[in-house]
């Protein structure tokens, strides 16, 4: 599997349509690639609460308007970063509160259909931003794509291991980890990037935003992870593309070679509280 991972500078000079129009044409550039990852809220930025509620969009909003055709003509599967996405019906009712944001994702096939959303189960910001405009995702969200089993998570998510552990229990052996993190974390980003990957023995493609927005300054050091543990590829800190091929029955492999996942020991008794 080739995999391109597009580091995209999230900047305040420049509109978010002018974003999706740029974005769209890095996407199409991307012909002879299986997989195109973007970042997490690339389109608003991540940190960028006060524009959540104005660029709010449907899952086949303007986002998706700009980059299923983009995906369509460069012929890949497009994980499309994140979204603010407003929900309609149930969950959200349309309102316009905070109860109708979701931090989603989406991934767009070949032929420029959506084939799977992810809504981020851990929202990040403890009492403010995120946490308190936007609602949790709660589903384990898996996807057959590229010759691959993809198992789909969101920046903070990152710091959550037993989700990971979910997702190859789910069959994943590529995780896909769209992110805006800070670059006053970047140790953090690296090192949970690698752990993820060599604990659960997977692939890891997790792709930052680069640039400053909203005052915060973005990691960038996007970075693809085998299932040994190795980084395959590692970004700097201004806009980038990542390429690599991928063996995806290097996870298998790696798995029969170095049996680790299957010595959980699960289900042993929680000591009570002292
Ligand atoms: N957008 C995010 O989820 C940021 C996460 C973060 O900054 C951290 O976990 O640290």
């Amino acid at each position: 599997m080739r995999a391109s991972l597009l580091q995209i500078a999230v900047e305040p000079d420049e509109s978010v349509d002018s974003r999706r129009a740029r974005v769209a044409g890095l996407v199409r550039a991307q012909r002879g690639a299986d997989l195109v990852v973007l970042p997490e809220l690339w389109p608003v930025g991540a940190f960028a609460y006060e524009s959540f509620a104005d660029e709010a969009e449907s899952v086949d909003g303007p986002t998706f308007a700009a980059l299923a055709p983009a995906a369509r003509d460069a012929g890949v599967f497009l994980h499309a970063g994140s979204i603010v996405e407003r929900a309609a019906g149930p969950s959200g009712a349309g309102a316009g509160g905070a109860g109708d944001l979701y931090n989603t994702s989406l991934l767009i096939s070949p032929e420029g259909t959506l084939v799977r959303t992810y809504r981020k189960i851990h929202r990040f910001g403890f009492d403010r931003g995120e946490a308190t405009l936007m609602s949790a995702g709660s589903e384990i969200t898996t996807a057959d794509a590229a010759g691959a089993v993809l198992g789909l998570a969101t920046c903070y998510d990152l710091r959550f291991p037993e989700l990971f552990r979910g997702l190859v229990d789910a069959g994943a052996d590529v995780f896909v980890v769209p992110a805006g993190w800070p670059a006053r974390r970047r140790a953090h980003w690296t090192l949970l990037a690698r752990a993820r990957a060599v604990e659960n023995q997977s692939y890891m493609l997790a792709c930052a935003t680069a640039g400053t927005h909203a005052g915060v300054e973005q990691s960038g050091h996007s970075m693809v992870v085998d299932p040994w543990g190795e980084v395959l590829a590692e970004g700097g800190t201004d806009e980038e593309v990542l390429t690599v091929d991928l063996d995806v029955d290097a996870v298998s492999a790696t798995r029969e070679r170095f049996p680790a996942l299957k010595d959980r020991r699960l289900g042993l008794p929680t000591p009570p509280a002292p």
